[in-house]
Formats: C-alpha cells, structure tokens, sequence
C-alpha cells in the first residue's frame, strides 16, 4: 500500500499535484480527475484523499439524505412516533462535499511498533479494513439534541464492575441499552440483553434516538449493498436493522474502554455494527486479533472471562499481539480513526471475528461545545435470537459464549467444516468466577 498522497482509479495511477498555489497552466482550481469537480489547486491533494465524490458510496450518501428529508416516515426501526418534520433539518456538509478538508481522520503506523502514524484515505480505510467511517451522517440539529439529551440522562446510566484477581473494579464509563423496537422483542429477545451484559439498564429509546436509528439503519443498508455476499445471510437484501442501542458516555479523556470484540452469542455470526460519536472527539482504535488469543482459549479449555475482565485482559497485550502479528507484507493490522461528533462507524463482518476494537485513555480530548470534554457513543445493534438459542449450556448451566477461532478450524469432515466456510466457531463457558473447562465446536450446519 502507498501511504504517499497518489491514487489509483480504473488503473491509472494519479501522481501529487504540486504544492504551488496555482496550476501548471497558472490557473488557480484544477479539475479533479476523479470526480470532475472544480477544486482549489493547493487542496486537490487532500480532496482525493478524503472529499471525492468519486468514492463508491458518496452518491449513494448524498442519496440517503436527500430520502430522509423527502420521506421521513422511513421505517427501518420499529420506533414509532417519528413525524414529517422531525427529520427535516437542514443538513450540514457532507464529508465528501468538504473540497480540500485537511483533516487526518484516520492514520496507520507507517511502519512497524512505534513508528510514526500517516493518513491514508476513506477509500483505503474501506479497502483494508472491514470498516468504514460516514462524516455528518445526522442533520446537524438532530445530532446535536441527541447530544443534549443523552448527557442530560447519562449521570442516570450504569457503571458496570469487572472482576481481575479476585478484586472488583469500576468500568471506566457509564453505559445502558436502549431499546429500539418499542417492546415488540418477545421474551427471548430480551432475555439476550443478559448475555450482553449481567448489569442491564435497559430503556424505551427516547424519539431523537428513533429519528437517529431510522436515519442509521438506511445508511447501513444502502451501503450494505456493495457487499451483500459479505453480510450474515439475514442482513442481505437491506435486511439490517437496529433491534437496540448500547450507549456509553465518557466523562472525558480519562474513560475509556480496553481492547474487544462484541459479543457474538446475542448477534449472531458476521454481525454488522454500526457507531455513532456524539460529543468530544476521541480515537478509535482497531487491532488485528492475535490468533493466540484463541489459540489458548481452545487449547486449555478455558473460559475467556466476560465483559470488562476479558477487555482488559487484551488492552495490556493488545499492541505487542498487533506488532507479532506479521501477516501480509504491507497489510495494515492496526488503523486509529478520529472520530468526531456525528460520525458513523460501520464495523462490517468480520470486524468482531477479525479485529479488536477500543477507545484509549486520552490526555488531549478538545472540548465540544455542548458536552465538554464528555463523549456519547451509541452502538446499533441487530439481535439474533436464533444464535442465542443455539448456544449450549456449559457445565456450570449457563449459555456458553459463541466465539471466532482465529486459528483453528472445526476437524475435517465434521458438520462444521462443511459448514462453516473459513472461519471456525465454537462454544466456550462464560463463567467469570471460574471455568467449568466447557470447550466444543460449533457444528451449526
Ligand atoms: O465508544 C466506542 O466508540 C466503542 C464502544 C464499544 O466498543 C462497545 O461498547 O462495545
Ligand atoms: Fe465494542
């Protein structure tokens, strides 16, 4: 991959533009020679790295929020109480609107532990990474009182507890579960939530939220479309909607939350997730999975321990496990996104499979002028209640975890590698006071 600032399109490779304030025939805009537009000659640079309209899903984008303003009675959740003129707010500039935007919205390590992070481009970040960032993706009026109202409610939510070495510790944020489908889930759908987290705080989605998640789960699907044969079978099509949110609010650069990958038991395989910023900007981080990780997880038997445990387990290892990893020479195994108010991040399969993600403490978060130095993050999620009634019960009589192995694949000739295609899946207790050792493939044909 070439982190220089040149980009291949239909095979043609565009080299920098020089810096000069004018052209080379004097003039002072040049055409771009992606998308055609007019762009101011010192800028052109940083428009082919982050603003073109070139890039597969600006059109589509652009789309998406013309057919919110035109029909706002869009169902994709199942959250009523959405009116005509609640989602028509004037939009604000779309990332790829933003001719010469200087931003460097996502850097990779340029080389290996400890060097210096450069930016690559959307475009890049979509190429090499299972996930994809959508700047502005609200009206802007309704991303700011959703703001409002969420940091007014999060002194309410919860702080969950994880236990290391016998001692009980405070999660680094506070968090709740909203629900999105208006207590339409039958009960073993919410029974899920559970699984999610034995600490649940769940609540009915106030109307921004379901004014957000409609706009949300549109997005997620038109863009989807580019990768149908990718999705879990069930959200191909424009089959994906948010079932619920799971908001966290960090009070400021001292929160954070330790490297992870979501659960799948609750999600099922090949979740799509999709995360929107509020607030203070702050970085988000994804790491390629160490396949050792798993490695001892299968070999010993042993539980991974749940929640805040388990995140924090990986945060001490995550960026030695990172720079072992040496996969494909240049492959890009660990990208920082700066994700600012009103960002989307689509984590697309196999993100929770593949990949860790976390939010680092941080001693530089600049303020937001409504939150402060507090960011909101609020993940949609899909809820699967066919993969949660699959899972067995462990030895200890709990639903066993759901998880990737990275490493291993089910034995040759088992239901399971027929199945499973490449990846490998298995069951494994959850029991964070202890491991009954419970340990079996998943043979799901
Ligand atoms: O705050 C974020 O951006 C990530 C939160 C997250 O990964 C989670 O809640 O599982
Ligand atoms: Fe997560």
């Amino acid at each position: 991959m070439s982190l220089k600032r040149r980009r291949t399109v239909a095979g043609v490779t565009h080299e920098p533009a020089p810096s000069a304030a004018a052209g080379p025939n004097g003039s002072r805009f040049v055409n771009c020679p992606v998308c055609g537009r007019s762009i101011a000659y010192p800028l052109i640079n940083s428009h082919l790295d982050t603003a073109c309209t070139a890039s597969a899903e600006g059109p589509q984008l652009a789309k998406v929020a013309q057919d919110q303003r035109q029909d706002p009675a869009n169902t994709g959740s199942s959250c009523t109480g959405g009116t005509p003129q609640d989602t028509k707010q004037p939009q604000t500039t779309q990332w790829w609107q933003q001719s010469g935007a200087q931003k460097s919205l996502v850097l990779v390590p340029s080389g290996g532990k400890g060097s210096k992070k450069v930016p690559i481009s959307l475009e890049e970040l979509r190429r090499e990474v299972p996930c994809e960032l959508v700047e502005n993706v609200l009206p802007k009026e309704l991303a700011n009182n959703l703001l409002t109202q969420l940091i007014t409610d999060a002194p309410t939510w919860h702080r969950g507890q994880w236990i290391m070495f016998g001692k009980t510790h405070a999660a680094p944020r506070t968090s709740c579960y909203y629900s999105l489908s208006n207590g339409q889930e039958g009960t073993e759908e919410s029974n899920d939530y559970k699984d999610v987290s034995p600490l649940v705080d769940r609540r009915d989605a106030p109307a921004d939220l379901c004014k957000a998640a409609r706009i949300i789960d549109d997005v997620v699907r038109r863009l989807g479309t580019r990768m149908d044969a990718d999705l879990a079978p069930r959200d191909r099509n424009g089959g994906w909607s948010a079932s619920y949110a799971l908001a966290n609010h960090y009070a400021d650069g001292q929160e954070a939350v330790g490297a992870h990958a979501d659960r799948l038991t609750p999600l099922g395989k090949r979740p799509t997730i999709a995360s929107l910023s509020l607030g203070a900007t702050r970085t988000f981080r994804l790491k390629r999975a160490d396949p050792t990780e798993t490695a001892k997880d299968a070999a010993s038997g042993s539980a991974e321990a749940k929640g805040e445990e388990r995140r924090q387990d990986i945060e001490g290892s995550a960026g030695d496990s990172a720079a072992r990893m040496g996969s494909a020479a240049g492959a890009i195994n660990s990208v920082d996104l700066s994700l600012e108010h009103n960002t989307l991040v689509i984590m697309w399969p196999p993100t929770q499979e593949e990949w860790r993600h976390e939010v680092p403490r941080s001693k530089k978060v600049s303020q937001h002028p409504i939150s402060g130095h507090a960011r909101i993050n609020l993940t949609f999620r899909r809820l699967d209640p066919a993969s949660a009634a699959r899972a067995p019960l462990c030895r200890c009589g709990n639903q066993a975890m759901l998880k990737a192995s990275l490493n291993r694949r089910p034995p040759a000739g088992g239901q399971a590698a027929v199945h499973s295609g490449q990846q490998g899946y298995y069951f494994a207790c959850d029991n964070t006071k202890g491991s009954c050792g419970f340990w079996r493939w998943d043979d799901e044909a």
